[in-house]
């Protein structure tokens, strides 16, 4: 018998999530069956999205979603070995059954010096985002002037170094000075943070006088309004999140931006990275190709031990990560 440890959403979020919006439960697993397989988490990962997805999909007492780097420690399942890794989205659980039904075996030929953690940010979700969200919504071409802001976080990180990897000039905004000096590091051209920038306004033009072709968009809210008046004309914005706009009680009211939009003839498309599922194994190649190379870096913040999910969530949404979040169990 296994005892799980569960955590829940003991109740809706209201503003920015609080240590006593979550449950920590225990719960018995009976003995799996045939066609069944126990699984341990290793990493688990938290995401921007959670926020989000708990208003849209969840309701209290509801176990929290996200996905997982888990051991399968039993298994009565043929295609999946005892001692092996998978990635899984059981949510936020130390131990979960599962039929095997999308799970995502990682290669018994995973390099020991990668950590499994990976298969959760650069070789997992954020970097298929950054990959198939900047290259098949942008289209970044060679000369081109890239903006990305969340620009030290997970997709924004990769997003940047992607945009180098293509030959485009990329300005990156981020929320401190340790962030910025970081992505100087990694390649940035230019680096801002857009918690101490005197106007946003002024710094985007000071980065690019002659304007940004493409906009990778992490943020929303305010930076998306005062972004789009700095593109080019034809210029192609790829809106992946608005996590200013997350934790928000009450809507913000924006400046309808139509005449930017019209005048500028710009392209602005929201996407989600399960549209490219069907290309998941070409991101992966292209993306693993690139960290072998050294041309793609990656950072981590891991948080220690499976009680303090609720803390790296807030930790990801007040920005304390550097790099992919995850929490080793
Ligand atoms: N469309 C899709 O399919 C997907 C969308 N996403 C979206 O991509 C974005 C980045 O996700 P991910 O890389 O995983 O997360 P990050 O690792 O970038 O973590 C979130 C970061 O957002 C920044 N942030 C928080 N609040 C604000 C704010 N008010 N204004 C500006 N920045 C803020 C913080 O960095 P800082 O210190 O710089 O403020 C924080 O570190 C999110 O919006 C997420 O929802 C992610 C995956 C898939
Ligand atoms: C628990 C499984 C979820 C995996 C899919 C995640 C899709 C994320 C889309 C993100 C949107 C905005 O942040």
């Amino acid at each position: 018998m296994v005892l799980a440890k569960v955590w829940k959403l003991k109740s809706h979020f209201v503003g920015f999530p609080k240590s006593s919006d979550f449950l920590l439960e225990e719960e018995e697993l009976p003995a799996i069956k045939d066609g069944e397989l126990l699984l341990e988490a290793e990493f688990l990962s938290v995401d921007p999205y959670m926020r989000p997805y708990s208003v849209m999909n969840m309701k209290e007492g509801d176990v929290m979603i996200g996905s997982q780097v888990a051991k399968v420690v039993e298994s009565k399942v043929a295609e999946f070995h005892v001692g092996s890794f998978v990635v899984s989205h059981a949510g936020w659980r130390s131990h979960s059954i599962s039929t095997g039904d999308s799970l995502q075996a990682l290669p018994s030929t995973w390099p020991t010096e990668l950590p499994r953690s990976l298969a959760l940010g650069v070789l997992g979700m954020p970097g298929l985002t950054a990959y198939f969200g900047l290259l098949e919504i942008c289209g970044p071409a060679r000369g081109e002037t890239l903006l990305v802001n969340a620009a030290a976080g997970a997709v924004g990180m990769l997003v940047g170094q992607i945009g180098k990897i293509k030959g485009c000039r990329v300005v990156g905004f981020a929320g401190s000075d340790p962030k910025v000096e970081l992505l100087k590091e990694l390649g940035f051209d230019s680096a801002l943070n857009y918690r101490s920038v005197s106007s946003l306004d002024a710094a985007l033009a000071q980065a690019a006088p002659g304007g940004y072709d493409c906009f990778f968009d992490n943020v929303g809210g305010d930076f998306l309004c005062a972004a789009l008046p700095h593109m080019k004309h034809r210029g192609r914005v790829s809106v992946c999140g608005g996590i200013s706009m997350y934790n928000d009680v009450t809507s913000q009211k924006l400046t309808f931006p139509q005449l930017t939009l019209i005048f500028k003839e710009l392209k602005v498309e929201g996407f989600m990275v399960t549209r490219w599922q069907h290309r998941r194994d070409e991101g992966i190649a292209a993306l693993a190709a690139w960290v072998k190379e050294g041309k793609l870096q990656y950072r981590e913040t891991v948080t220690e031990g499976f009680s303090a999910m609720p803390d790296a969530f807030m930790g990801l949404l007040r920005g304390d990560n550097v790099g992919k979040a995850v929490v080793r169990a």
